[in-house]
């Protein structure tokens, strides 16, 4: 499955990122680190789907998505669009994205950031906060329960919110017994990269009223959007709906409608 084959190229890729940094010196570096702008509240608004808008430039279904791809630029017009959260992929190989990319991108916007990633490691954790992420991405079919644990625990104490995110329901039970906060639910089947609403509609049902709910993938309309706001999502994850746009913020306009 593709999910292996990325956690084995992560494993050996957080190798050679704790080579050119060990985890001490980033730790020192950390001291002097920003307060986490509020990716939650800014999810839960009232009678508002929330929209993070993802900087993604390929992946691995599609191959490359934006081929004239500029990540400042990118969030220039996400900002000016006023959404409510950037994602920043940064996997760099399937994804061909880049740690520099979060950098630079937390130096011109004030949204807050989420770092799309593979985390398997309290190394990334640390690197995600000193790369400038508000939020971190938890994906529950990759990690145990107690991973998911001790990973919020660490996030929590360098001020980092996270984004756990289920497929099913075995791993939507893993999550919440994990006392996850904000939930993700992936629309994409991860063995066939189908994506389908349903998956959002199916497992809502099984989630407690106080959590946030973000529907991630798959939403490429208006129509889409509504459907799940009438379901009672706070919030959605777009990438390539927006990617594929010559003008995104034309396109982000169209999907709020
Ligand atoms: O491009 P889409 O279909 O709008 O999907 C965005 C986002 O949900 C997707 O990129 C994603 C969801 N979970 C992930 C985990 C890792 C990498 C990427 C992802």
């Amino acid at each position: 499955m593709i999910l292996d084959k990325i956690v084995d190229y992560k494993k050996k890729r957080v190798e050679e990122e704790k080579q050119q940094l060990p985890l001490g010196k980033l730790m020192e570096e950390l001291s002097c680190i920003h307060p986490p702008r509020n990716f939650k509240k800014l999810l839960s608004k009232e009678n508002q789907l929330a929209i993070i808008a993802e900087i993604k430039k390929a992946s691995p279904s599609k191959g490359v998505i934006r081929e004239n791809f500029d990540p400042v630029e990118i969030a220039v017009c996400y900002e000016e669009s006023k959404v409510e959260a950037v994602s920043v992929l940064t996997e760099d190989k399937f994804f061909q994205g880049n740690n520099a990319y979060l950098k630079q991108v937390r130096s011109i916007t004030s949204c807050p950031l989420l770092r799309k990633d593979f985390i398997i490691e309290d190394y990334q954790i640390y690197q995600s906060k000193l790369l400038g992420a508000d939020a971190i991405l938890l994906i529950a079919a990759i990690l145990t329960k107690q991973q998911l644990v001790d990973f919020q625990k660490i996030a929590q104490e360098v001020g980092l919110y996270c984004l756990l995110e289920v497929h099913n329901a075995e791993e939507l039970e893993k999550v919440l017994e994990a006392e996850g906060e904000i939930i993700g639910i992936n629309n994409r089947n991860l063995k066939t990269f189908k994506t389908t609403l349903k998956t959002t509609e199916k497992l809502m049902t099984s989630i407690p009223k106080d959590k946030v709910i973000v529907s991630e993938s798959g939403i490429h309309t208006r129509q889409d959007m509504k459907f799940l706001q009438a379901l009672g999502v706070n919030a959605v994850l777009i990438g390539e709906g927006f990617m594929v746009a010559d003008d995104i913020g034309k396109k982000i306009r169209e999907f709020r409608g």
